[in-house]
C-alpha cells in the first residue's frame, strides 16, 4: 500500500516544488501537453495509453526530480547470500550482510551525469545514454519496483490535468518551508505552492 501511494504522491509533491521554482519548465510542459492534446488521436483530444507513453520529455522530466529527490533510498538493500564478496581495494564482505546502495552520491555525480552540472534540473540529460545502474530511483535487478510504469502514467496524467487547467507559482513560503525528512520514503516536509487558474 505505502509503496504504490506514498511514492507516487511525494513525487508529485517534488514536481509541484519543481514547477513552482523553475517557471521555464513549466512553460515548456504547458507547451508539450498543448501540441499533445492538440494531436491526440480522437476527436475529443483526450488522453489515451499510447499518447501518454510517447510524452518522451515528461519522461525525461520526472526522472531528473527522482533524480534530484530520490525517494525510495531505505528501500534498495540487499543481503549477501554469498559465503563472501571481495569489493576491490575496499575489502571483503561477509555472508549475510545488507548492503544499501548509496542513491543520493550516484545520482550526483558527475562522471555520470555531466557534463551539465548534476545539481541543476536539467531533463535533456536523460536524452544521453547512462550507465546501467546510474538511475536507481526504481531500484535494479530482478526486484525493481514492480509499479514504476503505473507511476508514470499515473504522474504523467495528474500533470497534463493540472497544467492544463492552472499555473503553479512559487510563494513566500515555498523555499522556507522546503525541508526533506526521512520517513518512509525521504520526503518534503510540505510543499507551499499557490494555483492560478490559467
Ligand atoms: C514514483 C513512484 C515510485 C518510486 C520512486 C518507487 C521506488 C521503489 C524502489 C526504490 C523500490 C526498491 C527496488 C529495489 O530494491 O531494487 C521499489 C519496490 C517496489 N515498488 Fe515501487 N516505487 C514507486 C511506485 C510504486 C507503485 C505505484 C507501486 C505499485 C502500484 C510500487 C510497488 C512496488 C513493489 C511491490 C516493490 C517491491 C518489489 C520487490 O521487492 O520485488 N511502487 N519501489
Amino acid at each position: 500500500m505505502a509503496a504504490g501511494y506514498e511514492t507516487t504522491a511525494t513525487t508529485l509533491g517534488y514536481i509541484m516544488y519543481i514547477l513552482a521554482t523553475h517557471s521555464d519548465e513549466q512553460t515548456k510542459l504547458f507547451q508539450l501537453i498543448n501540441e499533445v492534446l492538440t494531436h491526440a488521436n480522437n476527436s475529443h483530444h483526450l488522453l489515451d495509453f499510447d499518447t501518454l507513453n510517447n510524452m518522451e520529455y515528461l519522461d525525461w522530466f520526472i526522472k531528473e526530480v527522482l533524480r534530484m529527490y530520490p525517494i525510495g533510498q531505505s528501500l534498495l538493500d540487499r543481503q549477501l547470500y554469498d559465503e563472501s564478496y571481495e569489493i576491490k581495494n575496499h575489502g571483503r564482505l561477509k555472508r549475510g550482510t545488507v548492503v544499501v546502495g548509496d542513491m543520493h552520491t550516484i545520482h550526483y555525480d558527475s562522471n555520470l551525469w555531466g557534463p551539465h552540472d548534476p545539481n541543476e534540473f536539467y531533463p535533456e540529460r536523460f536524452r544521453d545514454k547512462r550507465h546501467p545502474m546510474a538511475f536507481l530511483a526504481f531500484g535494479q535487478g530482478p526486484r525493481n519496483c514492480v509499479g514504476m510504469r503505473f507511476a508514470f502514467l499515473e504522474i504523467k496524467l495528474v500533470l497534463v490535468h493540472l497544467l492544463k487547467k492552472y499555473t503553479i507559482i512559487e510563494c513566500c513560503e515555498t523555499e522556507a518551508n522546503f525541508k526533506i525528512i526521512e520517513t518512509f520514503v525521504t520526503q518534503p516536509k510540505a510543499v507551499w505552492i499557490k494555483l492560478q487558474q490559467r
